[in-house]
């Protein structure tokens, strides 16, 4: 089988100016950033190109994509407003991959391109950090914002300052605020280096740095499947990437990116906007709230994906309520936006073709229920008068999943139908459950018992949860799960 590229696929060359430096070429920007510039491009409208920096020194994509002369299929699939959608396409809007562990004179030549004037990234939310081991003279240095800071600073150094040389910088970590951010640690890493400080003022006045929001799940390479994606597309493609057709970018800005990036011009689902919280709220409270609302339980009942879940008759139907009836009241937003948005996540959760674990989902629980779902139960008493029973419960699912045969540091193991899972959190929230734990002795008393070691810490919740006299009532469903197990409860919810 040959291999995506220009000699098999000629008719795909084109030779646009590189226009975009990306930090990152991993599956989520090249399913993302990487398609959205592919459809301007193909409308005539941005007319240009990304060079993707490998961010670490353990890349296995740049090597594999200059292979593919920059060629790599998208493949999205899924439900969309009741319709099945199958879209596979050849993205060309990426002209090259540089690895700057050895090539690091050539990410610099980009900075001195006129042409190149956005930055895009996604290097994970560890990414997105000060690493104390940079200095200046590296080349380069470790982290993504010391990168940027040296290629910064010779854009600077090569146009003397010139006001119209600044950037477009837009990461796409999933952090709050991660323009703000990143625009933080660049400052950091200039005083820290003691670069002149009218770089720092170019920095401030010429460079645009935007918060954002990225909406969409990308599953990545199909390994189970890529014999008959070869078949089916006539080549090997080692970066074809799979993903939900739905997709959703927020970037706090102004009319000026809008111009230059008309991403909504090709109608692409993307909001520029000067406040992008509502969004941010949006997808944390319905997308990820309805994700660690529903899984501890989905998962007690023995399910193991997101789509088995969904497609289950019992926590099937509970997630739906719960997000419907539950969630979404409590959220102060715009009705009809909410609405929308919700049934979008249930199809997206419903979307048979992507595998998303719910022991990933599972993955630091704690903070995922405080920042997610404690929101929800409190907003929802405040407005009703009433703490919503299906996020009792789930808070209960959420300290049950937490039930340890054995703690490892940062791991605790549990049982489920006699087979041992391992989740993961952080050691200080591990050590808290597993003594919390320790107080259950199989009566409803023990059970009120590890709920109040639980609910009563104030600093697993950054807040006083005692007042709220919840713990009665977790405490009981804490029984249920396990006396009558997690099914049976959810049913009597119903
Ligand atoms: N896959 C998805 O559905 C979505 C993923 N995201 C976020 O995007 C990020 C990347 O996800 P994928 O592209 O799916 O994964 P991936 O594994 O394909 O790509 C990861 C990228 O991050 C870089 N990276 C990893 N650790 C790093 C570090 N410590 N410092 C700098 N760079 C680092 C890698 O070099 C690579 O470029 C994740 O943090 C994820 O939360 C956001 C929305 C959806
Ligand atoms: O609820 P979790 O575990 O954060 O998963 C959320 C999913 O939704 C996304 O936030 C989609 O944008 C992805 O990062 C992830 O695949």
């Amino acid at each position: 089988m040959q291999t995506l590229n220009l000699m098999l696929h000629p008719e795909l060359k084109n030779d646009l100016p590189e226009k975009i430096i990306q930090f990152g070429e991993g599956n989520f920007l090249r399913c993302f950033i990487g398609w959205m510039i592919d459809r301007l491009n193909k409308k005539n409208i941005f007319n240009g190109r990304i060079v993707a920096v490998q961010p670490t020194p353990h890349g296995r994509v740049i090597g594999k994509l200059n292979a593919q002369d920059g060629l790599y299929t998208t493949v999205l699939r899924g439900v969309q407003n009741g319709a099945t959608v199958n879209e596979k396409e050849i993205i060309t809007s990426v002209s090259r991959g540089i690895n700057p562990y050895t090539d690091w004179q050539k990410v610099l030549k980009c900075a001195e391109d006129p042409a190149i004037e956005y930055v895009f990234s996604n290097t994970t939310e560890a990414g997105l950090s000060y690493n104390n081991e940079d200095k200046a003279e590296m080349t380069p240095p470790q982290s993504f914002p010391g990168k940027l800071t040296l290629y910064l600073y010779h854009r600077y150094r090569y146009y003397n300052g010139a006001a119209d040389k600044g950037m477009y910088i837009i990461p796409c970590e999933l952090l709050e605020d991660n323009g703000i951010l990143l625009k933080k640690l660049i400052m950091k890493y200039a005083r820290q280096w003691n670069l002149p400080a009218s770089f720092c003022e170019w920095l401030n006045e010429h460079n645009k740095f935007y918060n954002t929001l990225v909406d969409r799940v990308v599953s990545g390479y199909p390994k189970d499947e890529a014999e008959e994606f070869n078949k089916e597309l006539g080549y090997a493609d080692e970066l074809l990437v799979c993903g939900e057709p739905f997709h959703f970018f927020a970037i706090e800005g102004d009319d000026c990116l809008k111009e230059k990036l008309p991403l909504q011009k090709v109608g692409l689902n993307v909001a520029v906007e000067s406040d992008i919280t509502k969004y941010r709220q949006r997808k944390v409270r319905l997308l990820n709230g309805g994700h660690t609302a529903n899984v501890p339980a989905a998962f007690l009942a023995g399910l193991d994906t997101v789509a088995e879940m969904m497609q289950d008759k019992t926590a099937g139907r509970f997630a739906c309520h719960t997000i419907r009836e539950i969630i979404l009241p409590s959220v102060d937003m715009d009705k009809k936006m909410l609405e929308d948005f919700a049934e979008a996540v249930i199809e997206r959760f419903q979307n048979p073709f992507i595998k998303h674990y719910l022991l990933s989902i599972l993955l630091n629980s704690t903070s995922k229920f405080k920042i997610r779902v404690l929101p929800s139960l409190l907003d929802y008493h405040r407005k009703f008068g009433e703490f919503p029973q299906e996020l009792l419960f789930a808070f209960a699912a959420y300290i049950f999943v937490y039930k340890p045969v054995r703690v490892d540091k940062n791991h605790l193991y549990g049982l489920r139908d006699g087979i041992e899972y391992e989740l993961t959190d952080d050691e200080e929230n591990i050590i808290k459950l597993d003594a919390a734990w320790k107080l259950y002795n199989g009566t409803p008393e023990g059970a009120e018992a590890t709920a109040a070691a639980v609910i009563e810490d104030v600093v697993l919740w950054d807040a006083d949860l005692a007042e709220l006299n919840i713990v009665q009532s977790v405490g009981a469903y804490l029984y249920r799960l396990d006396k009558e197990g997690s099914r049976s409860v959810m049913e009597s919810l119903l």
